[in-house]
């Protein structure tokens, strides 16, 4: 419990009506969760506007309400706080709430297109075999040492956010490494945390449906770098096209990583193949488990922000060589009888696509086929819909299109966009089922022995969403499942 007049602690406020001397239980976003003697902070949504609920939530007991229009009657119980951002002031009053969680250990963030979640868990992994008490926010799982909570998203909203945090700091963790999603950066989920580091991945095509254009896209993550303190680091990717725009108006100290140029951290690839990476770093030459040039680049990331952390270089590199990848992330299983390799991973847009399927390519020893299976998300990103089927199309010998959690949308409706990204010439190669167990069970039947099917956009989750209904779904059981099945 704490005082509403201290949770406002550097709030940029209009107007108070009413006593700000009061406690507080909880803060709140969502109306539906008030109770007695929580504040409830009326934010405007992409759907709905949280101002239409005061009511509903002064009526479940909230005694205060913090606003960016007051309503129209004020009842004397309820302190009214007036601000010009709904959104940044739940960052700065869960920050205050919490105590300021993120000042008491060192709170790492990643952003980017693609590898958030890898770079994200390695450092996790990596930090706690050094010894460290750790924490992790990603999207597969947050994490509190050997504790997992499950996650909702892939950064979470500022006050579940800040409670984690406060968790971790109650645990004596030492660190926290979380994913920054470019949804969070906008909508303020990160606002009042302060970050001992921030790491840029890459920017490729996503997300438009919400961000409009690819600029405002870039602009969103570079705010991010943007508001970095100049006692973090900021360690960018140069080799992606953007990777040194993202620095261009930080405070933190700039650090980059490459394996194409000259960077602070830079790396080679001698050998790339199914049992991982050799790849020259800091002078040595080190083998790792993950497989892939992206994960290349994931690897340098994180032996870079290790550096950064003023770890010891050998025992970095050391017990970075012996990790694995994050759940569903080129995750790989081969078929009893006919050598059938099947490779889940969480490839879900164009530029993922492209390179996991490179990185198939590589490993291909001869004329292996390669058959993806691969859907698109619904109530998502629509442009990136034909220019997905069109990668995984022009990369492999036979595709399967399919639904990837179709949400509120029709899933042969989704499936017909992405055909339309299909060459005339390559349409022989599409076949279109929107079941994705008859989808992969299919693949099964077109695989001859040694061939490769890939099942693409889902990783780790374990769900198919269908019109707000979450279907138990796991690409890597079905896929086992259907090689025991047909090769019975
Ligand atoms: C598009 C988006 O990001 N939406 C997020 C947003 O919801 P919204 O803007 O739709 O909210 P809204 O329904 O319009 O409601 C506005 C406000 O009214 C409140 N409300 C609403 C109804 C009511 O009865 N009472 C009430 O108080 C809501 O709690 C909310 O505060 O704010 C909510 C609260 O924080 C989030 O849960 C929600 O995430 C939705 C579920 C979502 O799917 N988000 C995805 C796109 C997302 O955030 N993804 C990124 C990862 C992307 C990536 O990296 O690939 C992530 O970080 O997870
Ligand atoms: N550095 C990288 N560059 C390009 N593609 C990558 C990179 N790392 C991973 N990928 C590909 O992107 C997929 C998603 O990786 P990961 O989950 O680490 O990304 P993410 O940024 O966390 O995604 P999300 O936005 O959904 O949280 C992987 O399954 C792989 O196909
Ligand atoms: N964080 C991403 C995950 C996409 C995963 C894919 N399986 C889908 O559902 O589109 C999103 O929410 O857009
Ligand atoms: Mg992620």
């Amino acid at each position: 419990m704490q005082v509403l007049r201290d949770i406002l602690y550097n709030v940029g406020m209009l107007a108070v009506h009413g006593n700000n001397d009061i406690s507080v239980n909880a803060l709140r976003i969502d109306s539906r969760a008030v109770q007695p003697g929580d504040a409830f902070i009326a934010v405007r949504g992409v759907h709905t506007d949280g101002h239409s609920y005061i009511a509903k939530a002064i009526e479940s007991g909230a005694t205060a309400v913090i606003c960016e229009t007051l309503p129209d009657e004020l009842p004397e119980q309820v302190c009214f706080v007036q601000v010009n951002d709904s959104t940044a002031a739940c960052g700065i009053m869960a920050d205050n709430f919490y105590k300021h969680p993120s000042r008491e250990l060192q709170l790492v963030g990643v952003t980017g297109t693609n590898g958030k979640t890898t770079i994200a868990t390695l450092l996790f992994r990596l930090f706690t075999q050094l010894g460290y008490k750790c924490g992790l926010l990603s999207t597969v799982q947050n994490q509190i040492g050997d504790t997992i909570v499950p996650a909702t998203h892939t950064t979470p909203d500022a006050i579940s956010l800040n409670a984690l945090l406060a968790d971790m700091v109650k645990q004596d963790c030492d660190y926290a490494f979380m994913e920054v999603s470019s949804h969070a950066i906008h909508q303020q989920r990160i606002a009042g945390l302060k970050f001992a580091g921030g790491i840029f991945s890459n920017i490729t095509h996503d997300h438009l449906d919400y961000h409009k254009t690819f600029d405002e896209y870039i602009r969103v993550k570079k705010a991010f770098f943007d508001g970095l303190p100049n006692t973090a680091f900021a360690l960018t990717n140069i080799d992606d096209k953007r990777g040194n725009v993202m620095l261009q108006n930080t405070k933190a100290r700039k650090a980059t990583y490459s394996l194409r140029s000259m960077a602070d951290f830079k790396g080679k690839i001698l050998e790339n193949n199914l049992t991982g990476l050799i790849m020259q770093v800091a002078e040595q030459e080190v083998h790792f488990r993950l497989i892939g040039e992206f994960n290349a680049y994931n690897l340098l990331a994180v032996y870079g922000a290790g550096i950064l952390l003023d770890q010891d270089k050998q025992k970095l590199l050391q017990a970075l060589s012996n990790l694995q990848g994050a759940e569903g992330r080129f995750d790989y299983v081969l078929s009893d009888r006919q050598r059938i390799m099947g490779i889940i991973d969480y490839a879900h847009t164009p530029d993922a696509l492209l390179n996991v399927l490179a990185t198939i390519k590589n490993l291909r020893k001869g004329n292996e086929q390669v058959i993806t299976v691969v859907g698109c998300g619904g109530d998502r990103d629509r442009a990136k819909r034909p220019v997905m089927a069109q990668a995984a199309t022009e990369h492999s010998d036979r595709v399967i299109f399919t639904s990837d959690n179709p949400r509120s949308e029709d899933p042969a409706d989704i499936i017909h966009e992405m055909e339309a990204g299909v060459p005339v010439h390559q349409r022989k190669k599409v076949l279109s089922i929107v079941d994705r167990k008859e989808a992969i069970k299919t693949a099964m039947s077109l695989a001859n022995p040694e061939d490769i099917i890939l099942v693409a956009g889902k990783g780790h989750e374990k769900y198919q969403e269908i019109k707000g209904v979450k279907h138990p779904f796991d690409d890597k059981s079905v896929l086992l499942e259907m090689m025991r099945l047909m090769e019975k």
